[in-house]
């Protein structure tokens, strides 16, 4: 790379320039090594790769000749949350804004020293923000794809400690659904257990509430039949949050589809006092549902310990509850309990053993 600027501001600009291009090249790296062996994702490793590439042909000798570690003061300075990161979201949303923030300094800079320079790290930080949005969106899908089990939850004193023993026992994914409380403790609770679901990596959404969602960050929201039209909720949400939308018919599941659902409920397969005045949509749309949707999907109303092999038994492979765990004495065990006989399942429709 040809050097032509700013005689002035030389060994102080190549400084700035040397430890953000590093900077840069660092978190690029580690938000690859997330897309290559956390994700599986060969495309997202190569853009990461590809633009660790372009910072490097940027990086020269020259440049990297002004590094002076001894006497940076920044190479002490240390935030107390680089210490302690509770989860690889955090990690990753750390790394990203570092990453950002020095392609920001290398636009500024880099136009004292190279027409180019300015321009290609413009370009490169609005790259970076789109592979952030792909990278959240394949995370949380990946997730949600993974997930056979769903906890939505009720209100109640332990409802913290359940949803924490139902963490332990393996569940990844948390709907907060609470029709009682005013709007603050909705808020409150809320961030408390979208905090504990990313300790432990699960998804965490909301009921009904896209604003309590965005709020606290939630990775997504559930919608029912007379809640707003999902075009909307992702106006609001983004293109990386999740929208889940109850149905009821074949009509709601073609239409939620149609509509871009993440995913949906399918339900509810029996009568339950969860869902009072609710009739049951029965085994016979869940069966519809095993052979009409693309997309993963929860059975969803009275499911148990008892019944879940006649549910699973029209080909169904995921179910959402509610009193199963949140009545339940030992939540940790009826979740690895279900879990179990959810995986046992699989195994034998992957062995064709059941119907697919
Ligand atoms: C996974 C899942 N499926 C269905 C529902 C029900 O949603 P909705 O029809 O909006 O009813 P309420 O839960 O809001 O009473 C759900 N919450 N989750
Ligand atoms: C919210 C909801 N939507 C359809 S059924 C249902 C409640 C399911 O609760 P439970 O698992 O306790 O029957
Ligand atoms: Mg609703």
């Amino acid at each position: 790379m040809e050097e032509q600027y700013s005689p002035l501001a030389q060994p102080i600009l190549y400084r700035i320039l040397d430890a953000n291009l590093d900077r840069t090249r660092e978190g690029l790296r580690i938000i690859e090594e997330w897309c290559r062996f956390g994700l599986n994702s060969g495309e997202l490793a190569e853009e990461c790769k590809h633009l660790r590439q372009e910072v490097a042909r940027w990086h020269t000798m020259n440049l990297r000749s002004y590094r002076n570690t001894i006497d940076d003061p920044g190479t002490e300075l240390t935030h107390p949350q680089e210490e302690q990161r509770s989860g690889i979201e955090q990690l990753l949303q750390a790394n990203f804004c570092r990453v950002q923030e020095a392609l920001r300094v290398l636009e500024e800079y880099g136009k004292l020293y190279h027409p180019e320079m300015g321009k290609t790290f413009k370009q490169m930080r609005y790259q970076v923000y789109t592979l952030e949005t792909r990278l959240l969106a394949h995370d949380r899908h990946k997730v949600l794809l993974n997930s056979y089990l769903y906890l939505v939850t009720s209100p109640g004193e332990r409802l913290l400690s359940i949803v924490e023993a139902a963490l332990q026992g393996g569940l990844t994914l948390v709907q907060y659904r609470d029709k009682t409380s005013d709007d603050e403790t909705r808020l409150k609770t809320a961030q408390k257990l979208c905090q504990l679901c990313h300790r432990y990596n699960a998804l965490f959404l909301v009921n009904d509430r896209v604003d309590i969602a965005v709020a606290v960050d939630a990775d997504g929201v559930h919608l029912g039949q007379d809640d707003i039209p999902i075009e909307l909720a992702r106006q609001i949400l983004g293109p990386q949050r999740l929208i889940g939308r109850s149905t009821h018919s074949p009509e709601d599941l073609k239409r939620a589809i149609q509509e871009g659902a993440d995913y949906i409920g399918v339900g509810p397969v029996y009568e339950t006092p969860t869902k009072a005045g609710r009739a049951a949509a029965g085994l016979e749309y869940v069966r519809h549902a095993v052979k009409n949707s693309m997309i993963p999907w929860f059975a969803i109303g009275g499911i148990d310990m008892n019944n879940l092999d006649d549910v699973m038994a029209t080909g169904c492979d995921r179910i959402a509850v509610v009193r199963s765990i949140m009545n339940a004495e030992q939540p940790t065990l009826v979740t690895q309990y279900f879990l179990s006989q959810l995986n046992r399942f699989r195994s034998l429709k992957s062995y064709k053993v059941l119907p697919k």
